[in-house]
């Protein structure tokens, strides 16, 4: 637990009240499920202070890659919020004791997890009278060994779309994999906006630990924007692909700036007893710090949080998180993924696509709209020869991802041809006449049937029999007129389906007796026995007509 002075720059009477300042996590991260929960209570206890909770609110937090210093860096924030001070020489912001505050230490395993926030809030009086309230946050460092690319997104994203200030921690350079990660993470943010602004987010500083090339771009912000302008620069003979990241990075942030950082020294960087005293920091890295955090907080620079051009309260703030949180745990953003992964992914479906255009263009080419019936059996052997050749052209282009994970879209692609089979299948037995008439002729039959055994149930005195078999004659005769209705009308059509199918399970339970259907066989080889015998049918539809 830590104690510390709670006294806000600006403020010119001393706020003596000690109280136990810590950093508190706001945004848990499940390990296992890579999820992330926000804890309303935890945020709320921080948010909703009476003496905080209707002032604007500036949130400043640090992201990037995880072992970078950000909560170091965060620290020292700390430290100037607790000792304001317009010129940081000489002041406490110089102490010579061990650095805490947000949890920081050598090694190289991840420190910090989820969102964590300080837990004092603090109110800041600028020089026009208003007060401000500051949040100071630290965020779980990217590309860690345990997280996910939508891990890493997600976390990203969040504390952009909270932050007024985000500090996009690099080290040593920018290099195009950073532009790259930041136009994927700050596009997963901007999906999860509900309404579309203009510029989602506010402002972006590039700081760049490390710096070795203060020859070419001086330490500092004015090197640092010099060194940006250069490299966001958007050229005309640049490719399409450099061009977009750089447009879209333009395109989401209000305000965009560079600090360049010197080098801390080897006993910071290395020193496994290192505690942040400054005697073991090298002097060049001091100075600039003392330049970097009045840049971010000095109370006449603080960017107030504004969401699509309105200012945020620190209540706000707490809603604007709930609803935000609540998109990222719902199922209906697309998942970011590795490039490796999204290559192969669009590799492998391309080849899908292509090789379901090949089976669809041979199979139109034989039984299409425009083409006449053809026998199942041949239609069959049609699919099976297309079908084949259909995955051989998948397998012959060239793809990502492995032969394990291309496997996946091979049986992906067999069962999309078996479903177009299936369609075609039906496209064709509806051009069948003899198909069609199934119903009909089924209905036939049953009022032929019924009537022969009302006439010999009333022949030998059943007449309750002979009553019910004329009734059934009566039903297969009014669904027989329904039925025309609908196949003339079009209306109806659910009727029309229903009459459909119980026609064709009578169809189906009298094959065998018909004689020409095996279970298995594919709808319309029961009539082949009736097409092969087209005397008997017209014979039967005769009778049935003069049953009639
Ligand atoms: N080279 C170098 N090391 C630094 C700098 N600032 C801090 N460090 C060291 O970097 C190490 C990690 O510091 P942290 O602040 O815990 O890093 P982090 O980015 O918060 O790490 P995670 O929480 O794991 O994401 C510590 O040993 C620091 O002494 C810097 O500017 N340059
Ligand atoms: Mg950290």
């Amino acid at each position: 637990m830590l104690s510390i002075y709670l006294k806000s720059p600006g403020q010119n009477n001393t706020v003596a009240a000690k109280e136990a300042a810590r950093p508190i996590q706001i945004v848990l991260a499940n390990e296992e499920e890579h999820s992330f929960e926000l804890d309303e209570a935890a945020l709320e206890n921080i948010l909703l202070q009476d003496h905080v909770k209707d002032l604007n609110v500036v949130v400043v937090s640090v992201a990037g890659a995880f072992r970078k210093g950000k909560s170091f860096l965060l620290d020292f924030m700390l430290r100037y919020m607790h000792n304001p001070v317009t010129k940081c020489t000489g002041s406490s912001f110089f102490l010579d004791e061990p650095l805490s505050g947000f949890s920081w230490r050598g090694g190289c395993e991840r420190e910090t997890t989820g969102i964590q926030a300080w837990s004092e809030v603090f109110v800041v009086e600028r020089s026009d009278g208003s007060k401000v309230a500051v949040l100071l946050v630290d965020t779980q460092g990217a590309f860690d060994s345990q997280s996910t690319i939508k891990d890493c997104a997600t976390v990203f994203a969040l504390s952009t779309m909270t932050s007024s200030v985000q500090v996009y921690n690099l080290t040593q350079n920018v290099q195009e994999d950073d532009l790259q990660h930041l136009q994927l993470f700050t596009e997963y943010g901007r999906l999860a906006m509900e309404e579309i602004y203009l510029k989602p987010f506010q402002s972006l500083m590039f700081l760049i630990r490390d710096w070795c090339y203060p020859y070419e771009h001086g330490y500092g912000l004015e090197g640092g924007n010099a060194f940006l302008k250069k490299r966001l620069q958007v050229k005309q003979n640049q490719h399409e692909e450099l061009q977009n990241v750089r447009k879209h990075i333009h395109s989401c942030f209000s305000n965009i700036g560079c600090f360049l950082q010197p080098h801390p020294g080897l006993k910071v960087a290395t020193n496994p007893y290192f505690d942040g005293r400054l005697r073991d920091i090298d002097d060049d890295f001091k100075t600039h710090l003392a330049e970097l955090v009045p840049l971010l907080l000095a109370p006449d620079r603080l960017v107030e949080k504004e969401i699509g051009g309105n200012k945020v309260t620190c209540r706000d703030l707490v809603e604007y998180f709930k609803s935000y949180i609540k998109i990222y745990q719902g199922e209906e953003l697309p998942h970011p993924k590795s490039m490796l992964q999204a290559t192969a992914e669009a590799n492998n479906l391309t080849a899908v696509a292509g090789a379901k255009d090949l089976y669809g263009k041979s199979m139109e080419a034989v039984c299409g709209g425009d083409k006449p019936y053809i026998a199942p059996a041949d239609l069959e052997r049609c699919h099976e020869e297309f079908r084949e050749c259909s995955v051989r052209h998948f397998r012959s282009v060239k793809k990502m991802g492995g032969d394990e994970f291309c496997q996946r879209y091979q049986s992906q692609l067999e069962g999309e041809l078996d479903e177009v089979y299936a369609n075609f299948t039906k496209h064709n037995d509806g051009k069948n006449i003899f198909y069609a008439a199934r119903t009909p002729a089924t209905l036939f039959a049953v009022m032929f049937a019924a009537y022969v055994v009302s006439g010999v149930t009333g022949f030998v005195g059943l007449g309750t029999l002979a009553a019910l078999a004329n009734l059934l004659m009566g039903v297969a005769l009014l669904s027989l007129c329904a039925w025309a209705y609908v196949k003339y009308s079009g209306e109806f059509r659910e009727i029309g389906a229903v009459i459909d199918l119980v026609a064709e399970n009578l169809w189906e339970q009298v094959g065998p007796l018909r004689g020409g259907e095996s279970e298995g066989s594919p709808p319309g080889h029961g009539w082949v026995s009736v097409r092969m015998c087209p005397l008997g049918g017209f014979c039967v539809c005769a009778l049935c007509l003069f049953v009639l």
